[in-house]
C-alpha cells in the first residue's frame, strides 16, 4: 500500500501544481469524463489480458488502471486512507461474521 500511497501523493502534486509534460495534468486538464473514460478502457483491458490468460499483460493492466483509479480519486477528493479504512472495517466485518458461523452454536 506504500507504493500506491507514494503514486497518490505524485498524482495530488500534479493536480495542485500542474508540470509541463506531465500526462497525469494532462488528464486533470481534460477533466472528470476523460479520466472516467480511460478508467472504463484501462478496466477493458485488464479483462482482455486476463481473459487471454497473458500474466504479464495482466500485471502491467493492473496498474495501468491503478494508476487511473488514483487520478479519479484525487479529482473526486478522495483518499487512499478513505479507501483503506472501508476495506479494514470491511475485512473486520466480514472475518467476524465467517467466524460467527463456523463456531458450533448449539453447545
Ligand atoms: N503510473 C503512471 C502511468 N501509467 C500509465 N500512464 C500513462 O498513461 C497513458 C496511457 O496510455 P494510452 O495509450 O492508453 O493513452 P494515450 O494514447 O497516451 O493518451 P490518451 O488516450 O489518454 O489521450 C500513457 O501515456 C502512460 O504513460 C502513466 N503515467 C504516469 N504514471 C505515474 O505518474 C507519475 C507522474 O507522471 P507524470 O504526470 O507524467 O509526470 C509517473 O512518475 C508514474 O509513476
Amino acid at each position: 500500500m506504500e507504493t500506491i500511497k507514494g503514486l497518490y501523493d505524485v498524482v495530488l502534486k500534479r493536480k495542485n501544481s500542474p508540470q509541463e509534460g506531465s500526462y497525469t495534468c494532462y488528464l486533470f486538464e481534460k477533466g472528470l469524463d476523460k479520466i472516467l473514460k480511460k478508467c472504463g478502457e484501462e478496466c477493458s483491458e485488464v479483462i482482455i489480458a486476463a481473459k487471454n490468460g497473458n500474466k504479464e499483460d495482466t500485471r502491467e493492466e493492473i496498474c495501468d488502471l491503478l494508476y487511473h483509479l488514483l487520478v479519479m480519486m484525487a479529482q473526486q477528493g478522495i483518499s487512499v486512507e478513505e479507501i483503506e479504512e472501508i476495506l479494514e472495517k470491511r475485512r473486520q466485518k466480514i472475518g467476524n461474521l465467517k467466524e460467527f458461523h463456523q463456531t458450533d452454536h448449539n453447545t
